[in-house]
């Protein structure tokens, strides 16, 4: 039987400050179409993993590997380009553009245009057409008009999540989507992100177990800068060390 190869693989990856070992010796395999978590205490290096994912810090050793092709030493701004993409790092939208405008530019930037202010995005139909496209998978085509600052802190998260698969990513990395949102809004972007299944592959950081267990097709379990567990959501619930690990922690 033939052995599909991973979309991300990563081996033997370490990172650290100082003396502290954020990253230590970390392999980690992320399968193409899947929802893939990452879940760990604090302080455990979900954050450092995820910065090195995408560009935004250097191992110090090993490698990552994104469909085959060792990217270690690509630099960030070019790993979207390659079906990299983040979301929900840093605020990158325009509050003052619209909804439609912010997805648009994000396409744009895809499909290599220079962004020009006077010749407004708007103009451009097809890149609409395809922003609206992005904004009806997160449910926001209704706020297309809008300017971005008018919507809600959870709107805004899912205009990101538009804004990175207008990209038309491979593997989208999520950076806690639920954090800040009421629990209404958090079962709305799990509806979102459920929707998206099998459409991109992704690897989420939560905190949120419930998020998780609902989510989740693997969870890989992070300690101390090393997986100690990964596998499907029952398996991880039933591992007696990341029950003790981690589990038992919440539990506490
Ligand atoms: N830039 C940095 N300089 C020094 N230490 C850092 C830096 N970034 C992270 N660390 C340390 O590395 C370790 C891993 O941090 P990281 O933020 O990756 O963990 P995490 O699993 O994402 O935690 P949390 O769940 O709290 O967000 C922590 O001990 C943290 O203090």
């Amino acid at each position: 039987m033939a052995i599909e190869a991973p979309l991300l693989k990563v081996e033997a990856l370490c990172k650290s400050f100082g003396a502290l070992r954020a990253t230590d010796g970390l392999d980690l395999e992320v399968t193409e179409g899947e929802i893939h978590a990452l879940i760990g205490p604090n302080g455990a290096g979900k954050t450092t993993l995820i910065n090195q994912l995408s560009g935004e810090m250097t191992p110090d050793s090993g490698r990552i590997l994104f469909d085959g092709m060792d990217i270690t030493a690509v630099p960030g701004y070019r790993r979207p380009h390659l079906g990299l993409v983040r979301s929900f790092q840093i605020t990158s939208i325009f509050p003052d553009f619209s909804v439609l405008a912010n997805v648009a530019l994000a396409a744009q930037s895809r499909t290599g245009h220079s962004f020009h202010f006077f010749r407004p995005v708007a103009r451009d139909a097809s890149l609409n057409v395809e922003a609206l496209a992005a904004l009806e998978t997160v449910r926001l085509a209704d706020q297309a008009d809008r300017p971005a600052r008018a919507l809600s802190h959870g709107q805004q998260r899912r205009l990101e999540l538009a804004m990175a698969m207008a990209l038309k990513p491979r593997l989208v990395l999520l950076d806690e989507p639920m954090a800040g949102m009421g629990p209404d809004e958090s079962a709305f972007v799990i509806e979102v992100l459920s929707g998206l299944r099998g459409k991109v592959t992704m690897l989420l950081i939560e905190h949120d177990m419930d998020a998780v267990f609902a989510l989740a097709d693997r969870v890989t379990v992070l300690v101390y800068g090393r997986a100690i567990a990964s596998g499907r959501p029952a398996e991880i619930r039933a591992d007696p060390a990341v029950r003790e690990a981690y589990l038992g922690e919440e539990a506490a």
